[in-house]
């Protein structure tokens, strides 16, 4: 699957994960929306949420930006809009927080859903906190991964939120 970056750039360059992946050479950064090629766009705004229904899409999008930018009009970027379903980040910097996760994080949730284990545990790779993630959503990612479409997500994240 490729991994493409819409790069805001107003975030700590230090702890910017999408450019440690760029480094990395698993993800392209692009500076503009119009640089920025089609795919499934990871938006935590989205009413549909991604579902491996959505696997046979080749490329993922992410928009890099501070959390305080991220309203609902950054992500009108090219192609199918998605949320992620409930998960919780890892990182140290918003660690046990569901759903505001990071750039790898996203990917890599966004890659188990649709069936590409294997290319999560790289990105992730690349950074110290990056198991925990997989660690602390197991059981969700597994099952999210064996539902059949959107609504079936929707219904497992429904069984977390009621917890
Ligand atoms: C707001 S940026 C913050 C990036 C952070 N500065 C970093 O270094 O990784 C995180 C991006 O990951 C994706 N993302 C995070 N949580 C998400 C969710 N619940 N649903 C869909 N996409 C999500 C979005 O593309 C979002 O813009």
């Amino acid at each position: 699957m490729e991994l493409h970056v819409r790069y805001e750039g107003n975030d700590d360059p230090e702890k910017c994960t999408a450019r440690r992946l760029a480094k990395f050479d698993e993800a392209a950064l692009h500076r503009s929306t119009r640089a920025t090629p089609p795919g499934i766009v990871l938006n935590p705004f989205a009413e549909r949420a991604l579902s491996p229904a959505d696997s046979d899409e080749s490329r993922l999008v992410a928009l890099d930006c501070s959390w305080e930018t991220a309203e609902a009009e950054a992500f009108d970027l090219a192609g199918s809009q998605r949320s992620l379903p409930f998960l919780v980040a890892s990182n140290p910097i918003n660690y046990g927080t569901a759903f505001q996760l990071n750039t790898v994080e996203a990917f890599a949730g966004a890659l188990c859903i649709l069936g590409e284990r294997t290319q999560a545990e790289r990105v992730l790779s690349h950074f110290s906190w990056g198991q925990t993630f997989l660690d602390l959503n197991e059981e969700p990612l597994k099952r999210y991964a064996d539902c059949a479409d959107s609504s079936d997500v929707i219904a497992i994240q429904d069984e977390y939120l009621a917890d």
